[in-house]
C-alpha cells in the first residue's frame, strides 16, 4: 500500500511544514526501531520515554518524513518535517488518511468500563455473526475479521494498527466492528479520530490507579470517550452503576440506559439463577442462557440494548442471544469425577472478584464449601492487592493466595501486600502458596464432593510471567489435570 505524503497529512492542523517533497509513503510508525525506507515517523511522548529522542535514529534508518511536536537540531534536507501541537492526534489523522478512513465505513461500537468489556464486545460480535452479518472484533482475547482470528497483545491496539485492522475488515466486507476501549487507550489517543456509531459503558471500579493516579482521573478518562462521540451515535450506559449517568453529562450522542433494577431504555430481570445458567426476561420475553451471575445478566442486557440501537429485530436478536455461549476464561466451569466444581474466571479486580464470588454464593448450597485461589499481578496497581484479598476472604470458606504474573516483582512481597487486607482473626482461613500450580493442586485436594474451587485472575491466559519470562500456564488445563486424578 502506498500514499503520497500530502494525502497522509491531509486535515492535520500543523504549525509548520519544512520541505516540499511529496514522497510515496508505505507505512506510518511511532517506533524508530520499526522504521523502513518508506516510513513516516511520528514522535510521541510516551509514559517511559519521549519519542522525540529517536528522531535521529528514524532518519538514519530512512524515514522520509517526521511528524513531531518539536523539531530536531541539525540539517536534514531530504526529510519533510511536520510540526504539530499534538502528535497523537496527528498520528490518528495520518493513519485514518493512509487507510482511507475505514472506521467511517463500518458501524463501530466501542465498549468501555473496568469489567465486562471483553464479554460485551465478544457477545455483540457473536450475536452479529449469528444474525448472519459480517463483523470484526478487537478484544483482549483476540481480534477477528469475520471468522479469521488474529493474535493480539493489547486490549485496544494503537491507532495505526486499529486503522489497518479496520481497513482489512472493510475489505472483507464487514458491516460492523465491535471493540474494547481501555482507559489507557483513551488516554493515549489510540481511539482518536475513529468514527463510532455507539459507545457502551459497563461500570467503573478500582483498577489501574498505578496509571491514572486518582479515581476521579480514571472516571474523567472513561468519560472523555463519551464526550467525543458524535451526535448520530448512541451512548448506552449501565444505570445500575453509580457513575453510569456521569458518562452522559457532556455527550452529544443519544442518551440510552440499561438496568437490572430501575426504569431504563433496556431492562432485564433474572427469573431463576442456577449453576448451569439462568432464565432471563427481557422486555417480556424469557429465554435460558448458560451465563451465571447478575453481572452477566447486566452484560446481556447491554448486548440487547446495543443490538436494538443498531436496528436489529427484537425477536431475531433474542433468538440469537439465546444461543450465545460463555466467553473463554470467563466463568468457565469444569466438573471432577468426584463431583467437585471448578470455576476459572478472569476476575482480576476487587469488583470483579466480589461479583464472581457473590454469583457463586447466590447459587451454592450452605454445605458446599467454596475454596478460592487468587493472586494479583506484578508491575500493576498495588492498591488493589489488599482489597482483592479482603473480598476473597469475606466471600469464601477458604482462600489460597498465590502468584498471578508477578512480572518483575518478588512474588512473596505481592502476597504479603494482599495479606495486609486480611484481619488477623480471618487469617486462619488463608493459605499462601507461591507456586500457582501447587496452589491449585492443594485446592483440588482439599475439596470434597460437591465443593467449589474458584481459580481467579488469569481466565483465558495461557502463560505465567515471571521476571520477563513467560512460560506456558493455563488454569483450566491444570484444574482438569488434578480433577482427572480424583
Ligand atoms: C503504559 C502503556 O500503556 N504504554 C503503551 C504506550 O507506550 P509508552 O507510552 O509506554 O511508550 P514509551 O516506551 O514511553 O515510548 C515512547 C515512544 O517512543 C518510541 N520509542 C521508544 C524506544 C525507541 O528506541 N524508539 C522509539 O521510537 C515508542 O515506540 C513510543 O512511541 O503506547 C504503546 C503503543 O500504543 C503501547 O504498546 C504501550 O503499551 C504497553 C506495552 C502496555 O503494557 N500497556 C498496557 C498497560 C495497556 O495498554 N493495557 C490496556 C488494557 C488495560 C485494561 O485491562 O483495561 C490495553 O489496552 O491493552
Ligand atoms: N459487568 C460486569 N461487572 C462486574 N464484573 C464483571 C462484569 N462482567 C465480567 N465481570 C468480571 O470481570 C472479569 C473480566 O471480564 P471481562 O474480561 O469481560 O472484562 P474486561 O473489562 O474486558 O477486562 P480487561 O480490562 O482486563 O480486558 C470476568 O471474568 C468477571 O469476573
Ligand atoms: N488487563 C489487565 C489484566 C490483568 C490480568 C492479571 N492476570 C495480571 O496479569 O495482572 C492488566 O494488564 O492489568
Ligand atoms: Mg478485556
Amino acid at each position: 500500500m502506498q500514499k503520497r505524503l500530502s494525502e497522509c497529512i491531509k486535515g492535520i492542523d500543523y504549525i509548520e511544514k519544512i520541505g516540499n517533497a511529496d514522497p510515496f509513503i508505505e507505512d506510518i510508525v511511532f517506533d524508530s526501531r520499526a522504521v523502513g525506507p518508506h516510513s513516516v515517523f511520528v514522535a510521541v511522548r510516551g509514559t517511559h520515554v519521549d519519542g522525540h529522542e529517536f528522531v535521529q535514529d528514524a532518519i538514519a534508518d530512512g524515514a522520509l518524513a517526521v511528524i513531531c511536536e518539536q523539531l530536531p537540531v541539525g540539517n536534514h534536507p531530504n526529510v519533510v518535517f511536520v510540526k504539530v501541537t499534538d502528535s497523537h492526534k496527528a498520528m490518528a489523522q495520518a493513519a485514518a488518511n493512509f487507510y482511507d478512513d475505514p472506521s467511517s465505513k463500518l458501524k463501530l461500537v466501542g465498549v468501555t468500563g473496568t469489567n465486562g468489556k471483553t464479554t460485551i464486545a465478544t457477545l455483540l460480535y457473536n450475536t452479529a455473526r449469528l444474525l448472519g452479518f459480517k463483523a470484526g472484533l478487537c478484544s483482549t482475547l483476540a481480534n477477528y475479521i469475520n471468522d479469521k482470528k488474529l493474535e493480539t497483545t493489547h486490549t485496544t491496539p494503537d491507532v495505526v494498527t486499529l486503522n489497518k485492522l479496520m481497513s482489512e475488515m472493510v475489505d472483507a466486507g464487514c458491516d460492523y466492528c465491535f471493540m474494547e476501549v481501555s482507559s489507557h487507550a483513551v488516554h493515549q489517543g489510540r481511539v482518536e479520530g475513529l468514527d463510532f456509531k455507539g459507545g457502551i459503558f459497563s461500570n467503573i471500579s478500582h483498577d489501574h490507579l498505578d496509571y491514572h493516579k486518582t479515581f476521579d482521573e480514571y472516571i474523567r478518562v472513561k468519560k472523555k470517550f463519551f464526550d467525543d462521540l458524535p451526535d448520530d451515535a448512541f451512548a448506552l450506559v449501565n444505570a445500575d452503576d453509580k457513575h453510569g449517568r456521569v458518562m452522559h453529562q457532556n455527550t452529544k450522542a443519544s442518551h440510552k440506559t440499561y438496568s437490572l433494577r430501575e426504569v431504563a431504555s433496556y431492562r432485564a430481570r433474572i427469573v431463576e439463577g442456577l449453576f448451569e445458567g439462568m432464565q432471563l426476561s427481557i422486555e417480556g420475553e424469557e429465554f435460558w442462557t448458560p451465563f451465571v451471575g447478575r453481572f452477566n445478566a447486566s452484560n446481556l442486557i447491554a448486548v440487547y440494548g446495543a443490538g436494538r440501537e443498531l436496528g436489529w429485530d427484537k425477536k431475531e436478536l433474542l433468538v440469537a442471544m439465546s444461543q450465545l455461549k460463555s466467553v473463554g476464561g470467563r466463568f468457565e466451569t469444569v466438573r471432577s469425577k468426584s463431583g467437585v466444581t471448578g470455576v476459572v474466571d478472569y476476575a482480576h479486580t476487587p469488583d470483579a472478584l466480589k461479583n464472581v464470588l457473590e454469583a457463586i454464593n447466590n447459587i451454592r448450597r450452605p454445605e458446599q464449601t467454596l475454596i478460592t485461589v487468587v493472586g494479583a499481578g506484578g508491575n500493576r496497581d498495588t492498591a488493589k492487592r489488599p482489597v482483592m484479598a479482603a473480598e476473597a476472604v469475606k466471600n469464601s470458606s477458604k482462600v489460597i493466595l498465590t502468584s498471578d504474573n508477578p512480572r518483575d516483582e518478588e512474588p512473596q512481597i505481592i502476597i504479603d501486600q494482599m495479606m495486609e487486607g486480611i484481619q488477623f482473626a480471618e487469617r486462619i482461613k488463608v493459605l499462601t502458596i507461591l507456586d500457582r500450580r501447587e496452589a491449585i493442586r492443594t485446592a483440588c485436594t482439599l475439596a470434597q464432593p460437591g465443593d467449589i474451587v474458584l481459580v481467579a485472575g488469569k481466565g483465558h491466559e495461557t502463560y505465567q510471567e515471571v521476571k520477563g519470562q513467560r512460560s506456558h500456564f493455563d488454569d483450566r488445563e491444570i484444574i482438569r489435570e488434578f480433577f482427572d486424578q480424583q
